[in-house]
């Protein structure tokens, strides 16, 4: 493939900043910035060399005025970003110094970049994978520094690595039947055979161990959706405000203090969690407070992990067990709040209804069991392993297209076993091999590569 034109972008945030930068990719690159800059020491930027800067101002040319004092760098093909000569122009942040330059660049021979396609052209000529490209994203949009550890690693292609190396395995099995066609003794296509079902199973076994860490991986790139939910006045707002550790929420001892679920992002061990504060939760005529009770049980639906929250120095009522009801279903860490006070609780209810490892004696007010509320997060993510330096797939398609790989393969462990002939079992190996390469792009149809980079921001 052959990229003809310039593309050009302010690649930092519009907005009042230190510095700005407009970058442009494409071999015109330095024959327009040499249009519009002017070298503060009468140097040619022709004569820069790669991974250089060099001082100066850029110069309309029309008006011959100066726009704005800056540094040029320049990076030369292939050893760049997008394998393409870069120039960067570091202006004045703003959004006036950027904007003009940019329009300058535009107007003498760079065109506009789409969302990512600086990135697209790393892809494109062949510098990452699409697993990589995909992953700059990520490493941009991280919550906590865990998350972008995994995004890091996973543009160093960590993960391509591991798939690449599937899919080699897969060319092997499929070397062997094709071998094993033309020569069809049955002896020989025994000994194929059980070969082929072996490397199948680890192969299999090396799908489900990257889809089992799948979740987590989810949970580190999009956040962790958590719902504090109880009856009113049991302590969930102070419980927000004990992990945001500030005053967010309002807290009273009058119950029905929170009315709107209330929504913050905070780190927990390297997990961003989205924790919701919702009101709580019974019967009311008030008809604000009812339309927060709704949504409370709407966002346990929506939640991938429940706080419930209860009041140790009260015996559980119908309002209780309601709640119990509604959150059957759902992953919950129970916290038996408020234990600085004498105990009222039947603890038996609650133990024949929850885990005992799921339940978490605190007093929120005299700062009890938090790090306890920490550990269990922790816990329910990493499904109480230890992290390590794992592989974690974190991107949905993804995990999606190992599925169905894993899928193809079993289908053909199917057919050899069923005795069928393996150039049967073969189709199913290639599609195995086919869906892989979605992930490396190997093999991803072009609407697939349009609609991940059309989620980049404007100059990646
Ligand atoms: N100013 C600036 N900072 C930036 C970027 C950028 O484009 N511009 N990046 C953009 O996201 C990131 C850096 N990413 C990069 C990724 C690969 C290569 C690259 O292709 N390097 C060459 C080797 C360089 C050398 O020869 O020393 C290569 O791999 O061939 C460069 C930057 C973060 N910081
Ligand atoms: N004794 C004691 N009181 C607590 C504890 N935690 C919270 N409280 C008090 O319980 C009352 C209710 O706390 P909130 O955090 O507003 O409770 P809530 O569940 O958010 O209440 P609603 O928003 O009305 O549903 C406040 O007076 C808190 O100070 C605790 O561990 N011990
Ligand atoms: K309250
Ligand atoms: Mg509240």
């Amino acid at each position: 493939m052959f990229i003809d034109d310039t593309i050009a972008a302010i690649s930092t945030p519009v907005g009042e900043g230190g510095i700005g930068i407009v970058r442009m990719s494409g071999k015109d690159s330095l024959s327009i910035a040499e249009k519009i800059f002017r070298s503060f020491k009468g140097k040619n930027i022709r004569d820069m060399k790669s991974y250089t800067m060099m001082y100066g101002f850029i110069i309309d040319p029309k008006t011959n005025e100066k726009v704005d004092e800056v540094i040029i760098s320049y990076m030369k093909a292939p050893n760049t970003y997008t394998r393409e000569d870069i120039v960067e122009i570091n202006c004045h942040g703003g959004v006036v110094a950027v904007k003009k330059i940019l329009s300058l660049v535009l107007q003498n021979g760079a065109r506009l970049a789409e969302p990512g396609e600086f990135t697209k052209r790393a892809f494109l000529n062949g510098r990452i994978d699409l697993s990589q490209a995909e992953a700059v994203i990520d490493l941009i949009r991280a919550k906590t520094s865990e998350s972008m550890h995994i995004a890091l690693e996973q543009t160093q292609g960590k993960l391509s690595s591991k798939i690449k190396d599937i899919m080699n395995r897969l060319l092997g099995i499929l070397a062997h039947i094709e071998a094993s066609v033309d020569f069809p003794e049955d002896d020989i296509e025994n000994v194929v055979s059980s070969k082929i079902i072996k490397d199948s199973r680890e192969i299999i076994n090396d799908i489900e161990y990257l889809i089992k860490n799948a979740e987590t991986g989810k949970i580190l790139r999009e956040g962790l959706n958590t719902s504090i939910v109880g009856k009113p006045n049991v302590g969930k707002s102070s419980l927000l405000n004990a992990l945001l550790e500030e005053k967010r929420a309002i807290v009273t001892d009058i119950p029905g203090t929170t009315r709107d679920v209330i929504e913050e992002y905070i780190n927990i061990r390297g997990i961003p969690v989205k924790i919701i504060d919702t009101a709580g939760i019974r019967e009311t005529e008030d008809i604000v407070e009812k339309i927060g009770v709704e949504k409370s049980k709407e966002y346990i639906e929506k939640s991938d992990l429940i706080i419930f929250m209860v009041d140790s120095s009260r015996p559980l009522d119908d309002e209780d067990y309601e709640i119990i009801q509604l959150i059957k279903h759902k992953k919950v860490i129970v916290v038996i709040n408020k234990i600085d006070l004498p105990l009222a609780i039947d603890l038996d209810v609650i133990k024949s209804n929850f885990k005992e490892e799921n339940l978490v004696f605190a007093s929120i007010n005299t700062e009890k069991g938090i790090e306890d509320i920490k550990q269990k997060i922790e816990d329910f993510v990493f499904s109480g392993e230890v992290k390590s330096k794992d592989i974690y797939v974190t991107n949905v398609r993804h995990k999606d297209i190992l599925f169905k790989a894993k899928e193809s393969i079993n289908k053909g462990i199917e057919t050899i076993e069923l005795g069928l002939p393996l150039d049967i079992a073969s189709v199913e190996y290639k599609d195995a091999y086919l869906k892989l390469g979605e992930i490396t792009g190997d093999t991803a149809a072009e609407d697939i590569i349009d609609r991940i980079f059309s989620d980049f921001c404007i100059g990646k």
